[in-house]
């Protein structure tokens, strides 16, 4: 098995134990796409065909190619952190999550994860043709709360979203939301529930500064009621508003692992342009 849910037989197995609770422990994880259908050839019946034709030869010749997006990525999250993911396009932050989210299987390594995660991405399913308050219902549900929690935490879940504060739009279908609005109430039905593990996927880049001060005070919440967050994002000041933690991802590979300032002030100086030296003056 690649995904298993019971940290507590590691942790009794390797030692990892005293006063900080291991909710996360990635093992030297491999994650490994596998993509049909790129050899030379018109359309996918071709491909097809080549494929059957070609069966014995590799991977590549049958018109699989693999991508190697996460490579050899080994950390342990405590309960309580609050951990960014960063790292420049492309270098395996959304994959590592929906691996630890149970989503995708791994090539090779563990994932050990106590509790059942949840990953709250800004694509979180929710139906655009309904109003945003069936959506609260829906979306409360599918997270496995009760229609009396749902019931009771209806208004401050509206509240926390801010959809009211410019009209009634709770009660029109999301599909008139902005983006922003969109993902302002998915972020505020999964902060409804208290989770062992939360992996969030962005959600906090659409939010305008008051929303993201809003959202950063209730992930810390979080955090001391329970277990986890993972936040992937782009800005570097969501994660310093959010994160003491931080993992850099760069072309799959763990390049660093430590304090946010420590952190970032490498990957700054990796992502900034290098500064053209000034002309000598006359
Ligand atoms: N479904 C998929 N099939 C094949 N390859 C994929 C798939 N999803 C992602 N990849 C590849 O895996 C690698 C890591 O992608 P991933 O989306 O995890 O990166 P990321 O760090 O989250 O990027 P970004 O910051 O742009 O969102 C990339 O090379 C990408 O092309």
């Amino acid at each position: 098995m690649d995904h298993v849910n019971d940290v507590k037989d590691v942790t009794a197995r390797t030692g990892v134990a005293g006063e900080r609770i291991p909710t996360v422990i990635a093992d030297r994880v491999d994650i490994v796409y596998r993509v049909n259908g790129t050899s030379a050839g018109r359309g996918s019946a071709t491909a097809a065909l080549n494929r059957i034709v070609r069966r014995k030869k590799t991977e590549r010749a049958s018109g699989v190619r693999t991508v190697h997006a996460v490579r050899n990525v080994s950390f342990v999250a405590y309960k309580g952190e609050a951990i960014g993911l960063i790292g420049t396009n492309g270098s395996g932050k959304s994959t590592l999550l929906k691996a630890v989210a149970g989503l995708l299987p791994v090539e090779n390594g563990k994932i050990y994860t106590d509790g059942q995660p949840s990953l709250l991405g800004v694509n979180a399913a929710l139906m655009s043709d309904l109003t945003g308050e069936r959506n609260v219902h829906l979306g409360g549900l599918a997270m496995g709360m009760t229609r009396e929690q749902i019931k009771e935490r209806y208004q401050e879940i509206v509240d926390f979203s801010g959809i009211n504060e410019k009209g009634d739009f709770i009660s029109l279908p999301m599909r008139t939301y902005s983006s922003g609005m969109g993902s302002r109430l998915r972020f505020s039905i999964a902060a409804a529930k208290d989770h062992d593990v939360l992996l969030i996927d962005e959600a906090l880049a659409t939010g305008d500064a008051k929303f993201r001060q809003r959202s950063a005070d209730r992930i810390r919440a979080m955090r001391e009621h329970a277990g986890t967050v993972f936040l992937v994002s782009h800005s570097n000041s969501s994660i310093r508003e959010t994160c003491e933690r931080v993992l850099w991802l760069e072309r799959g590979e763990l390049r660093m692992d430590g304090p946010t300032e420590e952190v970032l002030k490498e990957y700054e100086a990796f992502t900034e342009p290098k500064k053209k030296p000034r002309p000598a003056k006359a």
